[in-house]
This record gives C-alpha cells, sequence and structure tokens, in this order.
C-alpha cells in the first residue's frame, strides 16, 4: 500500500509541461559534464548512459548492465541500479530548464538484474511544487515492455549554478566552466528562467 511520504506531491500539484524551450521527443541529451559517472564520456569508469526526451516531462535511458557492474556474481550491484536512475531522473531538470540535485532517492528492487541485460529506464516529473521536483522512474528488463526490474521515486531540488561553484573542487569548477558547451548550457538557464 502506498503511504504519503515526502516523495509524493502535494494532492493539488499537477505534472509540469516542459519549458518551452526543452528539446522535443526524440532528442538525445548529450552527456551533461564529461566527467560524471553518470553520462560523461571522459569518465573512463563510468556507466556512459544515454538518454532521450520522452513525451510530457519524461526520459528514456537505457543502462547495458556489464561484468564490471556486477555486486553477487553475474548480477548488478544494487548501488549502481540506483546511479543509473539517479542519473536518468537529474536528466528531467533539462526538460524543466533548472539544474537540479538529488535531495532523496528511494530504489525499490523487484527482480534481479543479470549481467548482459539492458535495463530500459523510463523517468517522468509527477509534480513540481516551488523549488521541489517529485520525479518517479521505472526500470523494466531486455524491453520496453519487459517486466519491470526497478522502480524509484525521488525528490529533486531546483539549485542555482551558484551551487556547483560554491561547492565543487575548484579545479574541476575551473575546468568545467573553460568548456563552452558547459558555459552555453548555464547562460541558456539564466537567460530563460
Ligand atoms: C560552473 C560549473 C557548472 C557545471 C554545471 C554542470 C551541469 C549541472 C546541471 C545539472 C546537474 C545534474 C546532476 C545530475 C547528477 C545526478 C543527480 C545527483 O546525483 S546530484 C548529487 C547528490 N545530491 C547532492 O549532492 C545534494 C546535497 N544536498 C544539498 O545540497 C542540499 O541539502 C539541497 C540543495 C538538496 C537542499 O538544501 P537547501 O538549503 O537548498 O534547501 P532546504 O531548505 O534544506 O530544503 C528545501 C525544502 O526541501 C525539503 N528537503 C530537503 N532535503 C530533503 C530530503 N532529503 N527529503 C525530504 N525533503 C527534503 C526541505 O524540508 C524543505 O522543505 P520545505 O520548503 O520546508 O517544505
Amino acid at each position: 500500500m502506498s503511504r504519503p511520504t515526502s516523495l509524493t506531491p502535494p494532492p493539488d500539484v499537477k505534472a509540469p509541461d516542459p519549458h518551452p524551450s526543452a528539446p522535443p521527443p526524440g532528442t538525445e541529451l548529450g552527456e551533461h559534464y564529461d566527467g560524471c559517472f553518470g553520462c560523461g564520456e571522459e569518465q573512463e569508469n563510468g556507466l556512459r548512459l544515454r538518454t532521450r526526451v520522452g513525451e510530457g516531462v519524461s526520459v528514456d535511458t537505457e543502462f547495458v548492465v556489464g561484468p564490471g557492474h556486477q555486486g553477487a556474481p553475474g548480477l548488478a550491484h544494487g548501488g549502481l541500479l540506483t546511479c543509473a536512475f539517479d542519473e536518468a531522473l537529474g536528466m528531467l531538470g533539462f526538460l524543466l530548464h533548472t539544474p537540479a540535485v538529488t535531495a532523496r532517492l528511494e530504489t525499490d528492487f523487484r527482480r534481479p538484474v543479470p549481467v548482459g541485460s539492458t535495463l530500459y529506464i523510463h523517468a517522468w516529473c509527477a509534480g513540481v511544487d516551488g523549488r521541489k521536483i517529485y520525479a518517479k522512474a521505472v526500470g523494466r528488463l531486455d524491453a520496453l515492455d519487459g517486466p519491470v526490474a526497478v522502480e524509484a521515486s525521488a525528490l529533486f531540488l531546483s539549485v542555482g549554478f551558484e551551487h556547483f561553484v560554491e561547492h565543487g573542487r575548484p579545479e574541476e569548477v575551473r575546468r568545467a566552466m573553460e568548456n563552452p558547451d558547459v558555459l552555453k548550457a548555464a547562460r541558456a538557464f539564466e537567460v530563460n528562467p
């Protein structure tokens, strides 16, 4: 039975529309930062997840589970599955046009996920209430309509770019700010609130 928690939007809060400048469904969202463990190309041991825009405020992310992702022999590690969900859910901020960070993330593991399988993760925004972004995701095994293996509920909070500048280690922040793609994304957020 589901119970109200801080991960459930208040009853009067509806699922939002994408921001007018959000990319259309089907668009592949690139890495948000090349050093990101979830999506960064420069992160040697990272998951290198790719995410596409779905209908409304939703995204689809595929996680191909390899031998480097094991917990038990031949099975995906739960923490890495949660990481893949965090990444997919985090991308919803791009459709709402705000940088956002995970405040709380709850994961339900329904079935084991074997090495060699692909987890099809669908994540969507259930509501926005001020800075709070309520989000959900479901991961299906080996097909878009495959059996549900993992589900997640999350609360993200919108933050300004100063969150990253103030808290990140200065050398990585400096390097990120030298990247024209990161700067362009940061300016787009600021110019079109
Ligand atoms: C210049 C370079 C720029 C580079 C930029 C690159 C691109 C970036 C773009 C996009 C990034 C995408 C990244 C994706 C990666 C995946 C996502 C992650 O893994 S993020 C990492 C993990 N998360 C954290 O590290 C957060 C650590 N926590 C915090 O920083 C703070 O706690 C924060 C911001 C979450 C909240 O702090 P407060 O001071 O802003 O706000 P308060 O007042 O504490 O909370 C506001 C409301 O939210 C509730 N709240 C806060 N935390 C909660 C929780 N854990 N559970 C339930 N409610 C919570 C509170 O009760 C309050 O509610 P009431 O307004 O009173 O109703």
